[in-house]
């Protein structure tokens, strides 16, 4: 099968491009450097190649280095038959900068190119336009003007590629074609002759800066908009999460009503419904995060509040650019550490890769949530506008920021060497309407890696927890169990945390996976109780009496572990070598349980 490449300046719409051709879901937001790897995907009979994006061919971070070094690659060796150069008919000035290049470079290896000059939509909207006709005479190669967004063009788009991968000679422009030029130059001429007036879309834009770059009112929009973020997840999510466990207990009564008791429906009743149920209460809320998240990045906002969260950041040893893989890392932390490969400078990256783990992923919220849940009333504050439950929330990942802050500060100081730096530099991404779509398909996504997983992890270490809770006395005799045996020998580790045996077991088993906490805590209470018991496992925790101090604690002990193999594997791969993410793993599990017997102790002392 015969390949293209698509390349171009990042933030350009290669991946939204890709996605749309091929019927992939490759991420797609709005900030420079949102791919950082290469991706392939079938396109009708050929393959096409989507790659990071670059502001030239002198790569200055890791990802534009792979795209560089991949490019070379693909084109001196021939791996592809062609070139499509993606431009944004908003920026053509910077855009045409790495697609001269690009240009040159495939068109010496006798790599056809073809452009497709895209974001078309937003230039008619200020109701202007691209010479179109005179740019493809200047650059020597077809040029396809486009918007990805509304679909426009792309089925001529279609058609130009399979012939580009079918027969590619068509594409190459005459012998004559002078390419002898200094592309920044270039670059600025042809956008003089043919490229649009934008400074109707840039006068918007520079009020909105305006706005949310100033000093004192562009931090506190920070502030709110980042205070709503936590509140959203408790408000929105709560009617979804009560019909997720009404749901759960409805089909669990409807199931086992049939059954005669036994050993079957105990299983039922404890692990499956009471375990791997109790974890999907949370999936909405994870979906309203990944929503809100996307809604962040897709508007352009998150490039501002890298810019205004760069000081503060580099104080602390890493970067503005830290703040878009630190937000991610809210998602989860293996997608985060892939998005640090963007930060230029060596150093900054290491950090942040070291720092992500903090960053409460939502593997933590289902625990956040069952204890904030427990713990806290559902009490309004600030006049009725914040509700106190957002709030701990929020002091939850605050925790976890101020913590990753302070851990990078020390390292910067006294672990990791110091190298030369690199300036910060952020291109601005346009504000622009978040497209919804994209979003929803991407809770929806992230909901389902979440049932999956509630399929396979939580699922066997539920019923392996209520296998050794359930035998040899049956339900109700948790206490004699083989899990109450194993049980009594770790209690005194968990101990000065004034958690009994029963927490002890479903905090070790979370280093499987942190959600399984919920799930074993949930077969756990199952087997105890009674079989009418069905209300929720918040209800059955806070019936149990669990004490504020050791619930903090608790609290205090998931922000700050790293029990995640998942993204130990991944930070091997991103920093080289086994030593790091070996310390990191005792560090923060030594850090986490000195973390939680301090604040029980204060919990105790103040409350
Ligand atoms: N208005 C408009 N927006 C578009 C269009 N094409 C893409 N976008 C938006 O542009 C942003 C960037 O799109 P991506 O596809 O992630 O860009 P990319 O070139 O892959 O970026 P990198 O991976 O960082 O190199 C997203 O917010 C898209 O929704 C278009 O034709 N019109
Ligand atoms: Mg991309």
């Amino acid at each position: 099968m015969s390949s293209i490449l698509v390349v171009g300046k990042p933030n350009s719409g290669k991946s939204l491009l890709f996605n749309r051709l091929t019927g992939v879901n490759q991420k797609v937001a709005n900030f420079p450097g949102v791919t950082v790897e290469i991706k392939t995907a079938s396109f009708r009979k050929h393959i096409l190649i989507d790659f990071p994006g670059t502001y030239s061919l002198d790569p200055i971070s890791k990802d534009e280095q792979i795209a560089v070094d991949q490019f070379v690659d693909y084109i001196s060796n021939k791996r592809v038959k062609g070139v499509l150069c993606m431009l944004d008919s908003t920026r053509l000035e910077r855009s045409l900068v790495f697609a001269l290049q690009a240009q040159k470079f495939a068109l010496e290896a006798d790599v056809p190119v073809v452009f497709a000059l895209n974001m078309m939509d937003e230039i008619a909207r200020v109701g202007e336009t691209v010479d179109v006709e005179n740019l493809e005479r200047d650059l020597g190669c077809k040029v396809y003007a486009i918007s990805t967004r509304q679909r426009q063009g792309l089925e001529e788009l279609s058609e130009a590629l399979d012939t580009l991968a079918t027969d590619p000679e068509l594409f190459l422009p005459a012998s004559t074609l002078d390419l002898d030029f200094d592309p920044v130059v270039r670059a600025h001429q042809l956008h003089a002759k043919y490229g649009a007036n934008v400074d109707r879309l840039l006068r918007t834009q520079n009020r909105l800066d305006r706005f949310f770059l100033s000093g004192i009112m562009g931090g506190i929009a920070f502030v709110l908009i980042m205070l709503l973020l936590f509140q959203s997840i408790f408000t929105w999510a709560v009617p979804l999460m009560d019909g997720v466990e009404a749901g759960v207990s409805w089909l669990s009564q409807f199931t086992t009503s049939h059954l005669s008791d036994g050993v079957f429906k105990d299983f039922l009743v404890d692990a499956v419904f009471g375990g791997v149920g109790s974890f999907l209460v949370f999936v909405p809320q994870i979906m309203v995060l990944t929503f809100i998240i996307g809604l962040l990045e897709d508007s352009g906002y998150l490039a501002r509040a890298s810019v205004i969260c760069h000081r503060a950041l580099s104080a602390a040893g890493v970067s503005g650019m830290s703040f878009v893989p630190y937000l991610s890392g809210f998602a989860c932390a293996i997608p985060a550490m892939f998005a640090a490969r963007t930060i230029a400078s060596p150093k900054r990256r290491l950090l942040t890769i070291l720092t992500i783990p903090l960053m409460s992923c939502s593997a933590r919220l289902p625990v956040y949530s069952l204890i904030v849940l427990v713990l806290i009333p559902p009490t309004k504050v600030l006049g009725g506008l914040l509700d106190m439950r957002g709030v701990v929330f929020f002091g939850l990942y605050m925790l976890g920021i101020v913590a990753a802050l302070v851990v990078s500060a020390m390292l910067s100081k006294f672990a990791v060497k110091n190298e030369e730096d690199v300036p910060f530099i952020l291109e601005l991404p346009p504000y622009r309407l978040p497209s919804f779509k994209p979003l929803i398909e991407r809770s929806i996504n992230s909901a389902k890696a979440f049932v999956k997983k509630a399929g396979n992890v939580i699922f066997v270490v539920t019923v392996l927890v209520w296998v050794l809770g359930y035998f040899p006395n049956g339900a109700g005799n948790l206490e004699s169990s083989y899990l109450g045996m194993l049980g009594r020998i770790i209690e005194p580790i968990f101990a000065p945390l004034d958690l009994d045996w029963r927490y002890g077991v479903a905090i070790l088993a979370s280093f499987v996976a942190r959600e399984v906490f919920v799930g074993t805590l949930g077969t756990m209470f199952g087997i105890d109780g009674a079989d009418e018991n069905i209300a929720g496992l918040a209800a059955n925790v806070q019936a149990d009496g669990l004490s504020m101090a050791s619930g903090m604690a608790l609290l205090v002990f998931y922000v700050l572990a790293l029990q995640c193999a998942s993204t130990l594997a991944v930070m091997r791969k991103e920093v080289g070598n086994n030593r790091i993410p070996v310390y990191s793993f005792i560090g923060y599990s030594l850090l986490a349980y000195v973390g939680a017997v301090i604040t029980f102790q204060l919990v105790t002392l103040f409350a």
